[in-house]
């Protein structure tokens, strides 16, 4: 009787804090809103992209005028209906100020979907570039994350990319959205993809769920949920395009000890934590070399969609994420994603293959 009682009680909490819990709805609409203008700019400048826009950033990665508009246009957009929020963001405009036709390039960009009202001067998008340099979404803050480009090289190669947005407010993530313009509305793999409409944006507020939608404002949004899989055999995994920024080799090994006999899905950008929320995959691998630091951007947005979604993403060890600490990411063994049923199942595999 006593476990009875403690079962009911804990459902009633969960319950109660549906109930109570804040419902997110105006931060939740005004990053829709800015997504819904960044994927409308970000796919006008993977359509116009000219290779010598693209500069060296120090890391080596390439960066282009999209990432800089992308960043000023979101961090404009989102400023302006909470003044008092802050921002980590993956650019600064250490660049732009050394060079005054990519500034212009920049400044043209962004109000090329702003209108004449709201235009901004290049002053302007530097400082709004610049707000995006906190160093911690510290617990007495609300930070809102941000990578306004996240898949570069999916970008620069003409397939998926996404802008990923998240506010994290007394250390928790309770809002997260992922434009994703490339992306179909129907499973990538589907026979009726080709009537599908392209470019969705997921969204997720704490205890609110997780649904999809078009890149519209106003669009009417379906509920998403992760898959039923149970039996590893029957999953399929996702992983980077790009062997450099995920072991290809690693996840193959681990797949097969847990008798996946799928393909992967390979994809740039959290796109898969998409796919991954909507049931399309059901484990995400990510293995970076050794040494490397993930970054709070990253993962954020996806990480609450998939655990609205019914998921679990913790790192190779099963431990939660925390994006409190820093724009830096603390994990060990990499970051894994699942449909949840398949998570302690996964970890025990990573965990062993790994030796954690
Ligand atoms: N050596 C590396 N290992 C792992 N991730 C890396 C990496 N170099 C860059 N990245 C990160 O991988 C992200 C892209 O992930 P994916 O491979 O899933 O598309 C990049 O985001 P940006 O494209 O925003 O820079 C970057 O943050
Ligand atoms: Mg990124």
């Amino acid at each position: 009787m006593a476990n009875g009682e403690q079962v009911d009680r804990a459902a009633l909490n969960k319950f109660d804090q549906k109930l109570y819990a804040p419902s997110w709805l105006a931060e939740r609409q005004v990053a829709v809103c800015a997504l819904c203008l960044a994927c409308k700019l970000s796919s006008k400048l993977q359509k116009q992209l000219v290779q010598d826009t693209v500069i060296t950033k120090s890391d080596n990665s390439p960066v282009s005028v999209a990432d800089f508009a992308v960043q000023a246009l979101v961090i404009h957009w989102i400023k302006r209906a909470f003044p008092n929020d802050g921002f980590i963001a993956e650019e600064d405009s250490t660049a732009l100020r050394k060079d005054n036709s990519l500034l212009q390039s920049v400044t043209e960009a962004v109000n090329s979907v702003l209108s004449i009202d709201d235009s901004l001067i290049p002053s302007e998008v530097c400082d709004l570039l610049d707000l995006g340099n906190r160093p911690v979404a510290s617990p007495k803050d609300r930070t809102w994350l941000l990578d306004p480009i996240d898949g570069t090289k999916g970008f620069l190669r003409g397939e998926q990319f996404c802008t990923a947005l998240a506010l994290v407010e007394s250390g928790i993530v309770r809002v997260g959205a992922l434009g994703c313009p490339n992306l179909p509305m129907s499973p990538t793999s589907s026979t009726s993809t080709s009537g599908s409409k392209v470019g969705c944006i997921f969204h997720a507020a704490q205890n609110a769920g997780a649904v999809m939608q078009e890149v519209e404002r106003g669009a009417e949004t379906f509920p998403i949920h992760v898959s039923d899989i149970s039996d590893p055999a029957w999953a399929t995994f996702c992983e980077s395009w790009e062997p450099g920024h995920s072991s290809h080799e690693l996840s193959k090994q681990i797949a097969k000890i847990l008798g996946v006999s799928n393909d992967s899905i390979r994809m740039d950008s959290q796109c898969k934590y998409g796919i991954l929320a909507r049931g399309e995959a059901s484990i995400y691998f990510r293995f970076p070399r050794e040494g490397y630091q993930e970054n709070v951007w990253d993962h954020a947005a996806g990480s609450i969609i998939i655990g609205e979604a019914g998921g679990m993403v913790t790192d190779g060890t099963g431990q939660a994420l925390d994006f409190s600490k820093g724009r830096k990411l603390w994990n060990r063994g990499g970051i894994v994603a699942t449909n949840g049923r398949l998570h302690t199942a996964v970890i025990n595999v990573v965990r062993h293959v790994l030796q954690l």
